[in-house]
């Protein structure tokens, strides 16, 4: 597979640039390979790392309220960085349009380096930061409302997102973003979607940067050797995560298997058969067919698990809607389990109190609000990512200034999903996309053996997922016929 820096990408267009130094702000000024692109932006520094890259804050100069999220994407150790396979399918997400996903407003790619930069809307807070919050220091769990408002919406955009074809597979409370304030304070935001294909297969996290990689959140049948990935999987996660939620502890905390690639990570399946017993093939008809259930079959069923219930870890009545809709996001059986437009009408949503657009603000006065700190900023860390420039700096922006920061979790992506013909069309949607944005002088076509014909109707088909606004497929939107809602 040809690497993006074959071709001109456009987007990316800026070579080293050694004017552009101005254009980083504040004190990371020092840089002179500025790319061309960057000018538009005031950069105010590093506010995470993640498995294959880091996460900037930065203001557009022409609108400096508006603060945006550059991930910076770093070439992997053996140099197979971002393909123009890649580059189709971002080009892709930029179509995703919904009020609980995260929009993607740039792509940028670095000529000099073939770096690739996703530039996003800023969101101030995360569930990883909140649960922590409420654990570590305030000591109190977080209200039914908020726990319900922030699950509702997380629901309602992976219900967008699975709409359109697009599986997660990477959800973790630390992709769940929360908005600050402004006019969409308390808003979730799904972050990361779609990007576990932006490398090539298998995956390989650059695991120099030291970033924790969990598999906390990982579906069973991804466990025991599952080579697809459903919506399902998703499912799952979101499962842990509302455990997270009514708890503060992650739910499943398994001890990972280092080594490549995919190895059995019998501890996970350990921690989750406690709570919730042995899978059985009367529960789950298509276990026997797992490739590790065969090959770790006397292993996994050497291991007793007495005291499953999972309505004593989660302190739930099982007549309780909640324990009810959990369970059914834990379901073994990827088939029986609940999906996210299922989710969304459960009667969970439909008692008080009654999910709302601001999650962190419960709209009955009187009611506790809770102040969540903000993210602290970096500013020593320089846009390459290593290099320090100059001491750190207070920032303007009202944002803590940290020296060091680690992104708390990331997950070592299981199995990179064979490309379905679908994808396949997807892509050379994506193409088109490109080529329209101005971006496809170095993407050959014919890198991607496809037939026109098929590749238009792809495109008709894409256009018309993307523009579907039907309420019921996880648009913004609210627990229909309810009395009073609260928005
Ligand atoms: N749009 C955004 N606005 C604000 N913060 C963001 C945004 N996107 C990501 N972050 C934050 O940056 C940090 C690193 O994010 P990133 O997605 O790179 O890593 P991760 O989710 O921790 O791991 P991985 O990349 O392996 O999935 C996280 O704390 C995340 O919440």
């Amino acid at each position: 597979m040809s690497k993006m820096g074959d071709g001109n990408t456009g987007g990316g267009r800026g070579h080293a640039n050694s004017n552009s130094s101005s254009n980083t702000g504040n004190n990371n000024s020092g840089s002179s390979n500025r790319p061309e692109w960057l000018q538009q932006y005031d950069l105010i520094g590093k506010i995470g790392e993640g498995t294959y890259g880091l996460v900037f804050l930065a203001k557009i100069k022409s609108n400096r309220s508006k603060s945006i999220a550059i991930k910076k994407f770093k070439q992997s150790k053996d140099g197979d960085g971002v393909s123009p396979t890649a580059i189709r399918e971002i080009m892709l997400l930029r179509e995703i349009n919904h009020e609980n996903v995260v929009k993607l407003v740039n792509v940028h790619i670095n000529h000099v380096d073939m770096s690739l930069y996703l530039a996003f809307d800023y969101a101030e807070h995360d569930l990883y930061e909140i649960i922590r919050h409420h654990r570590d220091k305030v000591n109190q769990a977080i209200n039914q409302y908020t726990v319900k408002s922030l699950l509702w919406q997380l629901l309602n955009g992976l219900n967008y997102l699975h709409s359109n074809w697009i599986v997660h597979r990477d959800l973790k409370p630390s992709n769940i973003l929360v908005m600050g304030d402004g006019e969409e304070q308390g808003v979730v935001k799904i972050a990361d979607f779609g990007l576990a294909r932006i490398y090539q297969a298998p995956l390989k996290p650059l695991s120099e940067n030291g970033v924790v990689v969990t598999i906390w959140y990982r579906a069973p049948e991804l466990l025991l050797g599952a080579k697809h990935y459903t919506s399902a999987v998703d499912m799952w996660a979101v499962g842990c995560i509302f455990a997270e939620l009514l708890t503060l502890k992650p739910l499943f905390q398994g001890q990972e298997v280092k080594g490549t690639p995919n190895p059995f990570q019998l501890d996970q399946l350990d921690k989750i058969f406690k709570v919730l017993g042995h899978p059985t093939q009367e529960k789950w008809p298509t276990l026997v067919n797992l490739p590790h259930w065969h090959a770790d079959v006397q292993r996994i069923q050497a291991l007793k698990y007495d005291n499953a219930g999972l309505y004593s870890v989660v302190h739930l009545s099982p007549k309780n809607p909640a324990y009810d809709l959990l369970s059914k996001m834990l379901e073994y059986d990827p088939r029986k389990r609940i999906t996210a437009a299922q989710a969304l009408e459960h009667e969970y949503f439909r008692m008080e109190p009654l999910p709302g657009r601001n999650a962190l603000v419960p709209p009955q006065p009187g009611e506790k609000v809770v102040n969540y700190p903000i993210r602290p900023v970096d500013t020593s860390t320089d846009f390459e990512g290593t290099i320090s420039l100059q001491p750190s700096q207070p920032v303007s922006s009202g944002h803590a200034v940290s020296g060091g920061m680690g992104g708390p979790h990331a997950i070592a992506r299981a199995v990179q999903r064979p490309m379905p013909m679908a994808g396949i069309q997807r892509m050379q949607v994506a193409y088109n996309m490109a080529h329209q944005a101005g971006m496809g002088g170095g993407m050959n076509p014919g890198s991607m053996p496809m037939q026109r014909g098929v590749a238009n109707q792809a495109h008709q088909q894409q256009q018309q997922q993307m523009r579907r606004r039907d309420p019921g497929m996880g648009m913004t939107g609210y627990p229909p016929q309810q009395k009073s809602r609260r928005f």
